[in-house]
C-alpha cells in the first residue's frame, strides 16, 4: 500500500495555480524527489503534505488516512529544512530528544534512541555539543536524526543540502541515502538540483509550472524523457527539429533540413517533432562504424573535462551539437575538420513539438 497518496491536488495563490492537479503515490521505504525549476510548486506541494498549506482541491492520504482535517502536529511526518532549524540553546542530544518528548516517548527509550541515532548519523560522542560548535554537514545530520527518531510515517526534506559547499553536498548526499535506507524511511526530498535528485531518489517527480511533466526512475527520466521540458531539464541534449511521418508499426521518419532521419516513433502521430540525442550517444565515426544515421558536420572546438572530451561540431543546417568521447588518447580532428557523426535509432528519442531556439 502507498504510504502517501496525493489525488488531484490544486493550490492557488490569488488566481495563479502554484500546484495544478498533481497526483502521485509514494510506496513504503521509497525515496521520492520533487524536482523542477524555481517556482514550479515543489515547496508548496511539500508544505501541503506537512499540513502548513491547505489544498484548494484534491485530497492527501497518509497511511490510508485522509489528512483533510488534520493539523500539522496530528500528522506523523518528520521535517528537515535547508537551514537545519536546530535549537541553538540545546545540546545535540536535547535537540534529537525534543520531538520524542513531545510525543510522550518514555525517558529510557529516548536515551536509547538518541544514542542509536547518533551512531547512525555518525556523530557519536557529540551529544553534549551545542549546534554552533558543529559544521554545517554535522548540523544537518543532527536535524536528520531529530526527525528520524520520532519514527515518522514519512520524512519531508526541503533542499536539505543547499547550504553546504559542493564537496560536502556530495558526501552528505551519499550519507543521507544510506541513513534513510538504514531507517527504511519513506521520504520526499525537494530539490532543484537534478544531480541531487538522480543520486538520492528511487523515483523523481519532475514538475514544471505547477504540473507534473513526468514521474519515473532517474534512469528512465534520462533515457526516455517524454517531453521536451524533461529532456532539456535533465542532462545535456542535442536537438534536431523536423516533421514526423509514420511508416507503419513503430517505424517513422523525421524530415529535417539535414534530410530524412529514420526513427522509432513510438505512439506519436504525424506532425512537428524534435529528435533528442544525448552527447554520449553521438559519436565521431571511424571507417568501420555502421550507424543507423550519420550526419555531416565540421568540428568547432574540444573541451577536455578530464576523463571525457566534449566535441562541439556544426551541422550543415547551422545547428551546434556536442558529442562526448572518452579521453583514451585517440587522435581527434582539429577544429575546421569535416567529420561524420553517427547515432543509432534506438539511442535517439522523438518528442512531440518543436523546441524554441535557445
Ligand atoms: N504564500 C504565498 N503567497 C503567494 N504566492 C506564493 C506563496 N507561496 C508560493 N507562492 C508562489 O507559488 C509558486 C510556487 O512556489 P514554490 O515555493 O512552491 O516553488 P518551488 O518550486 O518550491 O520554488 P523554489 O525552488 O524557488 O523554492 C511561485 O510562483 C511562488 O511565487
Amino acid at each position: 500500500m502507498a504510504v502517501l497518496e496525493l489525488q488531484n491536488i490544486t493550490k492557488r495563490f490569488g488566481s495563479a495555480a502554484a500546484v495544478d492537479d498533481v497526483s502521485f503515490e509514494v510506496q513504503r521505504g521509497e525515496i521520492l524527489a520533487l524536482l523542477g525549476p524555481s517556482g514550479c510548486g515543489k515547496t508548496t506541494t511539500l508544505r501541503m503534505i506537512a499540513g502548513f498549506e491547505w489544498p484548494d482541491e484534491g485530497r492527501i492520504f497518509i497511511g490510508g488516512d485522509d489528512m483533510e482535517l488534520r493539523q500539522p502536529y496530528e500528522r506523523n511526518v518528520g521535517l528537515v529544512f535547508q537551514d537545519y532549524a536546530l535549537f541553538p540553546h540545546m545540546s545535540v542530544a536535547q535537540n534529537i530528544a525534543f520531538g520524542m518528548k513531545n510525543r510522550g516517548v518514555k525517558r529510557a527509550e529516548i536515551g536509547r534512541r538518541v544514542a542509536e541515532a547518533l551512531e547512525q548519523v555518525q556523530l557519536p560522542g557529540m551529544e553534549s555539543r551545542r549546534p554552533s560548535a558543529l559544521s554545517g554537514g554535522q548540523q544537518q545530520r543532527v536535524a536528520l536524526a531529530r526527525a528520524l527518531v520520532t519514527r515518522p510515517d514519512i520524512m519531508l526534506l526541503d533542499e536539505p543540502l543547499s547550504n553546504l559547499d559542493a564537496k560536502l553536498r556530495l558526501q552528505l548526499r551519499r550519507e543521507i541515502r544510506t541513513i534513510l535506507g538504514t531507517f527504511g524511511c519513506t521520504s520526499i526530498i525537494v530539490t532543484h538540483d537534478q544531480e541531487e535528485a538522480m543520486g538520492l531518489a528511487d523515483r523523481i517527480v519532475l514538475m514544471n509550472k505547477g504540473r507534473i511533466e513526468q514521474i519515473d526512475t532517474p534512469h528512465a527520466l534520462y533515457q526516455t524523457p517524454r517531453t521536451l521540458f524533461a529532456a532539456d531539464f535533465i542532462g545535456h541534449a542535442n536537438w534536431i527539429g523536423g516533421m514526423l511521418s509514420r511508416r507503419g508499426g513503430e517505424a517513422g521518419v523525421v524530415k529535417t533540413a539535414l534530410g530524412e532521419i529514420p526513427v522509432m516513433s513510438g505512439d506519436l502521430g504525424d506532425g512537428p517533432a524534435t529528435l533528442c540525442i544525448r552527447p554520449e550517444r553521438l559519436s565521431l565515426l571511424d571507417a568501420a562504424a555502421r550507424p543507423d544515421t550519420a550526419l555531416d558536420a565540421v568540428v568547432e572546438r574540444h573541451d577536455l573535462t578530464g576523463a571525457d572530451l566534449r566535441i562541439w561540431s556544426r551541422l550543415a543546417d547551422g545547428t551546434l551539437v556536442q558529442s562526448l568521447e572518452k579521453n583514451v588518447g585517440r587522435h581527434l580532428p582539429e577544429p575546421g575538420t569535416a567529420v561524420r557523426l553517427g547515432f543509432r535509432m534506438a539511442d535517439c528519442v522523438v518528442l512531440p513539438g518543436r523546441r524554441p531556439q535557445a
